[in-house]
């Protein structure tokens, strides 16, 4: 086997061309991790050099109807100003839609590598549908140990054309499905932002388009070398991230010590703010860096949905909260320019949005 993978030009070809995947890796019974993977000390989880964990959580909030929603909207502006990262519980979408996604992302990976190699960057019938591995193979210090296919959403019947059959519904539906709580989350949000009322050209402008990935993060034989991926901020307005239960997504609250587990709860949803919001809301909500570890013993999925604006939209610090004569923090930025600069760099913090700061 290494002679297969002697060389760098090699793993590539088995990797990413052949649609193998890492989870092909795995699956040819490596024993240690390739060099490729292996990364630089100062990169590779800070949780075991400098920094703790600690044994703080994350908000975890009950959005159950029951409860008075004015003060499930505070908890939520709250969660979203302090921390950036939360979790929700009795959200609305059914239990087995969660349940389905998951089945769907073993599903997917689960096929050979001749159905998912149909999906990688040179063969994807569409610009919308990728299927690949690590975040940016060719720029990359080293590989991250992860594999995932992303769905850009334009509609039903692109989805329905496109999207690989084995997920396809599922994905669809998960997405409809969780619709609701996107707007339920940005009807609360809106309150600290001095937006009142929201209008259609005002929500398009925080969730007018959104992008679904599944990520599989198989097994790994030096679970401490690696990482599954790096620290960076999302470049969403916000996130909503169904994970299973194996655990290993870190979170740093940009003024706590340490990093903090996302413990999984069975049928919660996490919620992140992206860079995006924090640009529009001038830095009133912040994003969050986070990473995930790779885990020795078991296999990993998580599906997030990144509630995105649209690539055309210009965003930057509303006006609604200039008014008030506030500096703005960050300039005007086509939002699709913001995205190319975050996939233009490998994971690196929450530098992407040096890019769009003011100094
Ligand atoms: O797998 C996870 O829990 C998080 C993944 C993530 O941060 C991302 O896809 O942006
Ligand atoms: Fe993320």
């Amino acid at each position: 086997m290494s002679m297969v993978m002697a060389t760098p030009s090699d793993l590539h070809e088995f990797v990413m061309i052949q649609g193998n995947g890492v989870k092909g890796l795995y699956e040819m019974g490596l024993k240690t991790l390739q060099k490729q993977f292996i990364q630089p000390l100062e990169e590779k989880m800070s949780l075991e050099n400098n920094e703790v964990v600690s044994q703080e959580s994350i908000p975890i909030i009950d959005m159950s109807n029951s409860n008075n929603n004015c003060e499930v909207e505070d908890a939520i502006c709250d969660a979203a100003e302090k921390w950036g990262f939360f979790q929700v519980i009795n959200h609305g979408v059914p239990i087995q839609v969660l349940e389905s996604v998951k089945d769907a992302t073993h599903r997917f990976f689960e096929l050979p590598a001749e159905e998912k190699v149909k999906y990688t960057k040179e063969n994807s019938p569409s610009k919308k549908v990728r299927y690949g591995s690590s975040f940016r193979p060719d720029a990359e210090k080293a590989l991250e140990w992860k594999d995932y296919l992303s769905l850009f959403y334009v509609n039903e019947d692109e989805a329905q054309a496109t999207w690989p059959y084995a997920c396809r519904d599922e994905a669809l539906e998960y997405m409809k499905k969780t619709e609701a709580l996107a707007k339920r989350l940005l009807n609360a949000l809106k309150k600290r932002l001095n937006v009142n009322e929201m209008d259609e050209a005002t929500e398009a402008l925080f969730m007018g388009s959104r992008r679904i990935n599944l990520n599989y993060y198989p097994i790994c034989p030096n679970p401490n070398l690696t990482v599954g991926v790096g620290s960076h901020s999302d470049v969403s307005t916000f996130t909503i991230l169904l994970q299973d239960k194996t655990g290993g997504l870190y979170v740093r609250p940009e003024d706590r010590h340490g990093w903090i587990h996302v413990s999984p709860i069975h049928g919660a949803l996490v919620i992140n703010i992206g860079d995006a919001l924090q640009i529009m809301s001038n830095g009133r909500y912040k994003s969050i860096e986070h990473q995930v570890t790779t885990n020795g013993s078991k296999n990993r999925i998580s599906v997030p949905i990144f509630v995105n604006p649209r690539p055309s939209d210009v965003i930057g610090p509303l006006p609604q909260i200039l008014a008030s004569g506030e500096k703005p923090k960050y300039k005007n930025v086509l939002y699709s320019d913001y995205v190319k600069h975050f996939y233009w760099k490998p994971h690196d913090g929450k530098l992407t949005l040096q890019y769009a700061k003011i100094n």
